[in-house]
């Protein structure tokens, strides 16, 4: 399976308020961008954290939900453009294995019902008999044995590593060949979490499966997956072997994950020591690339805008506290209307403050936070009668640069514009 150049977007509706004063929705750009080539056995893992968009391509890949633009080639044919009817007769081999295992069973419909379920809807057995004779080879394959006597349990009889085995028996019943595991295991004891990874495992060799997984757990990627890509809004920042990737991150998102693992003893948690700051709102996202405000090593080309002068700020306020804000704030408060992607921000001078207050700010901040990477961004700094004038370089959208096995989006591989990798 190959994913070209594929795009999920959403469009929110605008609200009341925004469509009167002429204002559209926005766009969500789930999935923005993404070329990965699927190779046969393989399991892949999709990490990131949350909102990275892992679960829109995992759903796209199934056909669950339309691909705005891009391609999804399986064999000949492209997903993304398949009518929905075409890929309903696909769908039994392309297969979803969904976090919440509570979730995906029916409680009124016993396993014989709801595992035997997929058979009926695409005609592949003819009679209850045959149908039995398949769901007890599930069941027996995931390890509900003897399976005999899990035939007529309702879910409320299973544990949860129970149900999930069930709801992996639906999934292989039909004879997939592409399973997605959306976080298969996150909500299950801790104590069954390795004994359904091995069960995914040792089917994925008895039946010749290629597999998805989601999941923004890296310790078990560590374990489960051949390759990994790393995700962060919606596009994939890093893509390689398993092992390559651990033992030698390039992408700092990438380090910065594997840096925030929490330790498995609980009394030793290692704090998330993510880069400062939340992930960016997606609707909206950074320009160039979406990591750089978050990026302790980003540099001139990554994308500097107007809105990273605000957030700079706001880190400053944080480390020197409530004075500082209360003084500072409202003479940068033109900050606040600035959009997405604005490369020069303009400071007016409030009424009743002067000017040389606002330039000996930008005096101060600069030299009291010299290693901040936002002023590698800046350009120039200038003032006119009014106001304080802050231009940023123009940023270049990283694409993929091939490292070795890795393909990394980072611009400190790029030699063009930084020789030496950091
Ligand atoms: N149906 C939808 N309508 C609008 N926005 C959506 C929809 N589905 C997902 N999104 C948005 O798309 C982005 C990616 O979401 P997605 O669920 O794919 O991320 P994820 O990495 O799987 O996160 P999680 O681990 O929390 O499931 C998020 O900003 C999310 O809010």
């Amino acid at each position: 399976m190959e994913m070209r150049d594929l795009k999920v977007h959403f469009d929110l509706r605008a609200s009341a308020l925004a469509r009167l004063i002429g204002g559209g929705g926005e766009t969500v750009k789930a999935v923005d961008g993404v070329n990965i080539t699927l190779r046969r056995g393989e399991v892949l893992g999709l990490v990131g954290e949350s909102g990275s968009g892992k679960t829109t391509l995992g759903r796209a890949l199934l056909g669950l939900v339309r691909p705005t633009s891009g391609q999804i080639m399986y064999g000949e044919q492209d997903l993304a453009k398949l009518p929905q009817r075409h890929l309903r007769l696909l769908r039994r081999r392309l297969q979803m294995v969904f976090q919440d295992p509570h979730a995906a069973l029916n409680p009124a419909m016993d396993l014989r019902t709801a595992i035997g379920h997929p058979l009926r809807i695409h005609g592949l057995v003819s009679n209850k008999d045959e149908a039995r004779a398949r769901v007890v080879d599930a069941l027996e394959r995931v390890g509900l044995t003897p399976a005999k006597q899990f035939l007529d349990k309702l879910p409320a009889e299973l544990s949860g590593g129970q149900k999930q085995r069930a709801v992996i028996a639906r999934a292989i019943i039909c004879g997939p060949e592409l399973l997605v595991a959306d976080e298969p295991i996150s909500m299950l004891d801790m104590s069954v979490r390795a004994k359904i990874l091995e069960l995914m495992l040792d089917l994925k060799r008895e039946l010749d499966l290629t597999y998805v997984y989601i999941t923004h757990d890296l310790a078990t990627a560590k374990f489960f997956c051949d390759r990994v890509a790393i995700m962060y809004l919606g596009r994939v920042v890093e893509i390689g072997p398993t092992e390559e990737i651990f033992a030698d991150p390039k992408h700092p998102y990438t380090r910065a994950l594997l840096g925030a693992v929490p330790d498995p003893d609980p009394e030793r948690q290692v704090p998330r020591d993510l880069p400062r700051g939340e992930i960016p709102d997606a609707a909206a996202p950074p320009h160039g690339c979406a990591f750089h405000p978050r990026c302790p090593l980003a540099f001139e080309p990554c994308g500097w805008e107007a809105r990273d002068l605000r957030a700079m700020f706001e880190r400053r306020w944080i480390q020197f506290g409530e004075d500082m804000l209360s003084k500072e704030e409202p003479l940068v408060s033109s900050l606040n209307d600035v959009g997405p992607g604005e490369k020069v921000a303009r400071l007016r001078v409030p009424s009743g403050r002067q000017l040389s207050e606002l330039t000996q700010l930008f005096d101060e901040a600069r030299a009291e936070t010299p290693d901040d990477p936002l002023w590698r961004g800046v350009e120039s700094i200038d003032s006119d009668d009014d106001a304080v004038v802050v231009r940023f370089r123009t940023g270049i959208d990283p694409g993929l640069l091939r490292q070795n096995d890795v393909d990394v989006a980072c611009h400190l591989h790029d030699p063009s514009l930084r020789p030496v990798a950091q």
